[in-house]
């Protein structure tokens, strides 16, 4: 499902343009969206998921224009959204809250709604746990139980807004990579600020900056954005000042830096091949 945004704005009250004139296509599969605190991902996400009337622009999702009401309660019916903060009911088991949500969707019929409760538990590998109170869950298992309610309709669209915050390692490998694998047919747009999410899970993506675009491309385009750009230097003398410092790692009795800059940091600075997150920061560097 093909999601077209054209000159996309949104001006809150006090001014603050949080979109300024977007223009972005999103293909079907998995695609990613980076950006700074405040880049704008939320609001974008909201208004995808109609719960947020943009200030001008377009946004079609598949045939479906959703700045108008048909639109949005079209797209509605086949989207799933799992926002920030989605709130549990602590006391539920998640077989009980899973329910619960579904009665809340309209699926009336209890037998149909037992059945696809079941399979969902299933797909997010949460069967063993699922008569368990939600108040004994670990972070990332919520964010599964979040997962299951936001596929309960079976979306063509799946939109995830910084599913991985707060989540220990194992959880966060986990868990992006049951969005990978719910991609196929699908899209699943996953809004984070955490670079490596997205390296590991989406070919393609955007790169959001208070409120515009300044990169959408693959993830080789992005990270051969520093290259010849990234250095290590190792010194026992001061850090290097020149570019961002990205990793200082201790080394033979001094450190070890890795410097994402134009030009060498220091006169013994090494060249070394570029990731993602260089590249990130190479096209934020290109931009001040
Ligand atoms: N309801 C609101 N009223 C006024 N300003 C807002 C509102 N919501 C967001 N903003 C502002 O709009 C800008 C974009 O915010 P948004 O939450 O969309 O960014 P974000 O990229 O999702 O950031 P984060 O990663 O911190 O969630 C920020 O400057 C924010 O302070």
């Amino acid at each position: 499902m093909r999601i077209d945004i054209t000159g996309l704005t949104k001006l809150y009250k006090g001014g603050v343009a949080a979109l300024d004139g977007l223009d972005l296509v999103v293909p079907t599969g998995m695609f990613g969206l980076l950006g700074a605190n405040g880049a704008g991902k939320t609001t974008l996400m909201r208004i995808l998921a109609g719960l947020l009337r943009p200030t001008a622009g377009r946004v079609r999702i598949g045939d479906h224009d959703v700045t108008t009401r048909a639109g949005r309660q079209a797209v509605q019916r086949t989207l799933g959204y799992l926002p920030q903060d989605l709130g549990v009911y602590p006391d539920l088991t998640a077989r009980e809250f899973l329910d619960y949500i579904a009665l809340l969707k309209g699926v009336d019929d209890t037998a149909a709604r037992r059945r696809r409760v079941g399979e969902l538990l299933e797909v997010v590998a949460l069967t063993a746990d699922a008569d368990r109170r939600l108040r004994g869950y670990s972070g990332g298992m919520r964010r599964r139980v979040g997962i299951a309610q936001a596929l309960l309709a079976d979306p063509r669209l799946l939109i995830v807004d910084e599913p991985t915050a707060g989540l220990d390692p194992e959880e966060r490998i986990r868990f992006r990579t049951l969005l990978a694998q719910l991609a196929g047919a699908r899209t699943v747009l996953l809004s984070t600020h955490i670079v490596d999410d997205i390296a590991q899970t989406c070919r393609e993506l955007a790169v959001l900056s208070r409120g515009r675009l300044t990169f959408r491309g693959t993830v080789d385009e992005l990270t051969r954005q520093a290259e010849r750009r990234v250095w290590t230097v190792v010194t026992a003398g001061p850090a290097p000042t020149a570019g961002t410092v990205v990793s200082a790692v201790p080394h033979d009795g001094g450190m070890r830096y890795r410097v994402v800059a134009p030009t060498p940091p220091a006169v013994a600075a090494e060249s070394v091949e570029p990731n993602l997150e260089d590249g990130y920061l190479a096209l934020a560097q290109s931009r001040s």
